[in-house]
C-alpha cells in the first residue's frame, strides 16, 4: 500500500498530508458512530501511522471529545506526521507513563505498515495496561506489532475491537493471528484511486465472489450429463468407504453431471448399499483404474479420502498421475493421499511437471502440509501465505492449505485467503466434502486457482448457513442454499 500511496501522491491526485487527513477523518467517523466517548486516549508513534493518530486527536477534540495523546517517540521532523501533530495543538505525554481508566476508548496509532522490528518492553507494558483496563482499542491500519504482510506478531500487539484500514485489506487482516487481533475490520476509502491499486499487480486476494464469480460454471441450456463434467472418486476397502462417498456426493451437489465411485471389489456391496445416482465401478488396482480413465475420460479425479496412509497409497498416487497424463484434466489429492505421498513427493512433483500432466490440486491441513513440505513448513520466517506459495511453486500444483484462514496458492504466485471460514467445519469428513467440490468445479471447466478458491468459499458458506449441529453428511445438501444465493448474485 505504501507504493499505492506514493503513486497517488506522485500523480498529483492528492498530497501525503491530505491522505493522512482523510485517513484520520475516516477513523474519527467510525469512532463517533460506534462508541460513546467521554474521553479518548490516542497512542502515537513516530511515523505516518502516528500522524493518522494526531489527525484523529484533532478531529475528536473538534467534536467535543477530550483527548490525551501518549507518544512512543516524536514525529520525524518536517514529515506529514509532524504537520498533523502541530495541527493537533496538544502536548503528548510519554507512552511510558500511560494510564487509562477502566473501559477507556484507545486509538492505537503507534505503528502500521512501517513496522520494521519487533516491539519492545515499552509497547508491551502499554498493551498490558490496556488489557488490564479492558480498553476498547481502535487500531489504525493494523494493531501495532502485527506485521502487515504476514499477520505475525513482532514482539507484542494489542487485541483491537476495531481496525480501520485504507483502500484494501492487507494479508495481516486475513491471516492468523493478525485476523483475530484486528477485531472487526473496516476498509475506508481515503482517495487512493482504484486504478492505482489495480495497477500494482497485487497477487493476493480476499477469497470472495469478486475473485472467481466470472468463471463460476453456469449450466448450459443444452447441458448433457457428461458435458457438465465427470468426476471419479477412489474408494477405500470395506472398513473406510464413507470418506469417498462424502466426496462423491459433494461433487454431484456441486454440479458435476456424473460422478463415478471407483471401489475395490470387496467394498462394492457396501458402497452399492449407500449409493443411488452415483455410478459404481469396480477398480482393484492400476490396470482397472486406467481402463476407466481410457473408457470414460473423466474430467477430474479425487484420490485420498479414507485410503489409509500406507506406502502403497502414495505409490499409487504417483502411478495414477503418470497414467492420467493426456487423459484426465485434473487430480485432487487429499487426506491420506497426501500423507502417503510424502515419501514420494519428488516423484509426484516431477510427474506434475510432465507434458500433458493432469493439473494437480493438493488440499493439506497443517499436519499434511508438514509431511509433504517439511522444509517449507519448518521455516518459521515464512507466513502461511508464503508457505503456500512456495509449496505451489515446488509442486507445480494448486495448494489449498486448510485452516481457519485457508490459503489457496497457484504456482504463478496468485493466492487467495479465506475470510468466511467457520469453526463448524472442524468436523470429521468435512475435508472429504471440500475435495469433492473442488473436483466438481474443475470438471465443469473452472480454472484450477478459481475452482479451488470458489470451493473453499462455498464449503464455508454452506456450513454457515446450516449452523450448529452440522456434520459432514449434511454438507453436500447444505450446499444448495449457498449455491442458490450465489446463482442469484451472479445472474
Ligand atoms: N501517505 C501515506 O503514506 C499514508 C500512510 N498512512 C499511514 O501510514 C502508515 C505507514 O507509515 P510509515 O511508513 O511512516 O510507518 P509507521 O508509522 O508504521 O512506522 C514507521 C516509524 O516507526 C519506526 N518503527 C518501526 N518499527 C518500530 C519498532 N518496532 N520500534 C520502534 N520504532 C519503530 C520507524 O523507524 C519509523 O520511524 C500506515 O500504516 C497508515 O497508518 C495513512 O496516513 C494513509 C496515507
Ligand atoms: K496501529
Amino acid at each position: 500500500m505504501a507504493e499505492a500511496d506514493r503513486r497517488t501522491i506522485a500523480e498529483g491526485n492528492i498530497s501525503g498530508i491530505e491522505l493522512m487527513r482523510a485517513a484520520g477523518s475516516a477513523i474519527t467517523a467510525e469512532i463517533l458512530a460506534r462508541y460513546p466517548c467521554p474521553l479518548a486516549h490516542i497512542l502515537c508513534g513516530p511515523g505516518n501511522n502516528g500522524g493518522d493518530g494526531y489527525v484523529v486527536a484533532r478531529l475528536l477534540a473538534q467534536a467535543g471529545v477530550p483527548v490525551k495523546i501518549w507518544a512512543s517517540a516524536p514525529p520525524r521532523e518536517s514529515s506529514d506526521a509532524a504537520i498533523a501533530a502541530a495541527e493537533a495543538e496538544a502536548i503528548a505525554a510519554p507512552l511510558a507513563e500511560l494510564s487509562v481508566e477502566p473501559g477507556a476508548l484507545v486509538v492505537d496509532a503507534l505503528y502500521g505498515a512501517g513496522l520494521s522490528k519487533p516491539l519492545g518492553s515499552l509497547e508491551e507494558a502499554a498493551f498490558a495496561k490496556l488489557h488490564d483496563a479492558g480498553a476498547i482499542i481502535v487500531a489504525v491500519d493494523l494493531p501495532s506489532g502485527v506485521s502487515g504482510d504476514s499477520g505475525a506478531v513482532l514482539g507484542a500487539a494489542p487485541t483491537a475491537t476495531l481496525t480501520v484500514t485504507f483502500a484494501r485489506k492487507k494479508p495481516a487482516h486475513l491471516l492468523l493471528p493478525g485476523k483475530v487481533l484486528c477485531g472487526e475490520v473496516v476498509v475506508a476509502d481515503i482517495g487512493i484511486p482504484d486504478q492505482i491499486v489495480e495497477g500494482l499487480n497485487v497477487a493476493c486476494f480476499e477469497n470472495d465472489v469478486r475473485l472467481w464469480g466470472a468463471q463460476f460454471p453456469k449450466a448450459a441450456v443444452d447441458a448433457h450429463k457428461y458435458r457438465r463434467g465427470h468426476v471419479g472418486v477412489f474408494s477405500a476397502g470395506p472398513s473406510a468407504t464413507g470418506a469417498a462417498r462424502l466426496s462423491a456426493m459433494a461433487a454431484a451437489r456441486a454440479g458435476a453431471g456424473a460422478v463415478t465411485l471407483l471401489s475395490p471389489a470387496n467394498a462394492l456391496a457396501i458402497n452399492a448399499a449407500h449409493l443411488t445416482s452415483i455410478i459404481l465401478r469396480r477398480s482393484d488396482g492400476l490396470p482397472e483404474a486406467v481402463e476407466f480413465l481410457e473408457a470414460r475420460k473423466p474430467d477430474a479425479l479425487v484420490y485420498g479420502p479414507g485410503l489409509g496412509p500406507h506406502p502403497e497409497t502414495g505409490r499409487f498416487a504417483v502411478h495414477l498421475l503418470n497414467a492420467a497424463r493426456g487423459l484426465v484434466g485434473h487430480i485432487v489429492l487429499d487426506a491420506d493421499g497426501l500423507t502417503a505421498s510424502a515419501p514420494f513427493a519428488a516423484e509426484l512433483f516431477a510427474a506434475a511437471r510432465e507434458k500433458d500432466a493432469s493439473s494437480l490440486v493438493l488440499t493439506p491441513h497443517e499436519g499434511e502440509f508438514g509431511r509433504l513440505f517439511p522444509a517449507i513448513a519448518a521455516d518459521k520466517s515464512l507466513s502461511k501465505l508464503e508457505k503456500s506459495r512456495k509449496a505451489a511453486a515446488e509442486a507445480n500444483a494448486i495448494v489449498l492449505y486448510k485452516g481457519a484462514d485457508t490459503v489457496v496458492a497457484a504456482p504463478d504466485g496468485r493466492a487467495s485467503i479465506s475470510t468466511n471460514g467457520t469453526p463448524l467445519l472442524a468436523t470429521a469428513g468435512s475435508g472429504d466434502v471440500l475435495s469433492g467440490i473442488v473436483a466438481a468445479l474443475l470438471a465443469q471447466k473452472m480454472p484450477p486457482f478459481e475452482a479451488a478458491s470458489a470451493a473453499v468459499w462455498l464449503h464455508a458458506e454452506a456450513a454457515r448457513r446450516f449452523g450448529p449441529g452440522l456434520i459432514a453428511e449434511d454438507l453436500p445438501m447444505a450446499l444448495l442454499p449457498a449455491l442458490r444465493a450465489l446463482d442469484a448474485q451472479l445472474a
